[in-house]
């Protein structure tokens, strides 16, 4: 924000999808820069355009790539691509709202943005909210002992466990969460179970299982490395080390995040507390994984209300319901906007696709086998996948497809 009440808005050069989102924002009439005038005294109207228009850019900022490959016939008749796009798309917008300024009218139109923006936020999910019925509080000994121990090691939350019903256990808010409020934080110290945390369960049955779990795969992998060093060329030792194997178990055994450490590196980690939130294609959490080097803390704050007793959600990431069913064993409840079929298609020999960067490699459509609509006309075909056919069958010039200018 400027002295002179402009608000400025950039689509990153380094975006991954950079060249197809410049292309989307020149369909709204939008360019890669945009500034938003809020100086003066604005009317309602003026400031729900700047609201509109800061939306509009936010959404395709905010787009992943599969929103943005069905960016175009995606959009519902209301402007929203998906949930978790309009739930981004409006943090992202109050992020880049400043929370103080000198000039007494800017402050007052910020203000007025950001409650029209908080506004919006509450109604995203409104009636397709995920019912959640708690079976019982703290119903375990051993969650409770986790969730102590986890206080007594720096972790706060405001989150209790409890036992849902269709979800196992979950999380679900201890008092009302409001955007921005850190629903969990863990001290980066409590990344990962150390062998005191696990020395906690002692006695219980979880710690059986999971000595047993910890023996079994040094036994298998002190059975397979042997064979695999035959295999240098093919297996290469470094990579096969007991490390890289448990990593790969863990990623296996589906409880674990990524996340990023404070000097770049990623790391996967069995986060305590963290492991009881359950996904949901409507999340209250999507923007979470980096170490906040001030705090030297891990925070998950949530993106949208979440109410005293209501299930908290996060997003485990972009996923298709036959991935969630295949490595997490549940159906998400919903239509998943992930639910793509990819599709392989041989390369057009055409010299334009090389230099055009807007141009699609692979391509995708939806699938309707999880929707609630199976009607075949319901999400049309992905304008990517009908410029290619047409490239195909020679119907049309590449560079004439371009959206742009259609
Ligand atoms: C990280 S754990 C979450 C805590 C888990 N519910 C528990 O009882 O420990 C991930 C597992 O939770 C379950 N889960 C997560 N989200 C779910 C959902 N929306 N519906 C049903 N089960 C879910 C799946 O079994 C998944 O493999």
């Amino acid at each position: 924000m400027s002295e002179t009440g402009d608000l400025y808005l950039e689509l990153p050069e380094d975006d991954p999808f950079y060249h197809h989102k410049k292309t989307l924002l020149s369909c709204k009439g939008l360019g890669i820069k945009e500034t938003l005038n809020l100086s003066g005294s604005l009317s309602e109207q003026l400031l729900n355009a700047a609201l509109e228009k800061l939306l509009q850019f936010g959404r395709i900022a905010n787009l992943d790539k599969v929103e943005v490959y069905f960016g175009e016939v995606a959009c519902t008749p209301t402007g929203i691509y998906s949930v978790r796009n309009e739930i981004s798309a409006l943090s992202w917008i109050l992020w880049l709202i400043p929370v103080s300024c000198n000039i007494q009218t800017h402050a007052v139109n910020l203000e007025a943005l950001r409650a029209a923006v908080k506004g919006r936020i509450s109604e995203v999910v409104g009636v397709e909210k995920e019912e959640t019925r708690i079976v019982d509080s703290y119903g375990y000994e051993k969650e409770s002992r986790l969730v102590e121990w986890g206080h007594n090691n720096g972790v706060k939350t405001k989150l209790q466990i409890a036992q849902i019903e269709g979800c196992g256990r979950g999380a679900r808010a201890s008092e009302d969460l409001i955007f921005g409020d850190v629903a969990l934080e863990i001290p980066i110290s409590s990344l990962s179970f150390g062998v005191d945390a696990i020395m906690e369960l002692d006695g219980t049955l979880l710690l059986d299982e999971i000595m047993q779990a910890k023996e079994l795969l040094r036994e298998r992998y002190d059975e397979l490395v042997p064979l695999l060093s035959n295999h240098q060329h093919v297996f290469p030792t470094e990579l096969y080390t007991w490390e890289h194997y448990l990593w790969a178990c863990e990623l296996y055994y589906s409880n674990s995040m990524q996340i990023k450490f404070p000097d770049g590196k990623l790391k996967t980690c069995l986060i305590p507390v963290a492991g009881f939130l359950n996904h949901s294609v409507y999340p209250h959490i999507v923007k979470y994984g980096k170490v906040d080097t001030e705090t030297s803390s891990l925070k998950f704050p949530v993106s949208r209300p979440c109410n005293k007793g209501e299930q908290c959600f996060l997003s485990y990431g972009n996923y298709s319901s036959s991935h969630l069913l295949t490595f997490y064993g549940f159906l998400p409840k919903g239509d998943n906007p992930y639910d793509v079929i990819p599709l392989d298609f041989d390369v057009i020999d055409d010299q334009d696709i090389e230099t055009d960067f807007s141009s699609w490699k692979t391509h995708m459509l939806r699938g309707t086998w999880l929707s609630s609509n199976h009607d075949i006309f319901h999400y049309g075909l992905p304008t990517p996948l009908l410029n290619h056919l047409r490239r195909a069958h020679g119907l049309v010039h590449h560079s004439e497809t371009d959206v742009s200018k259609s």
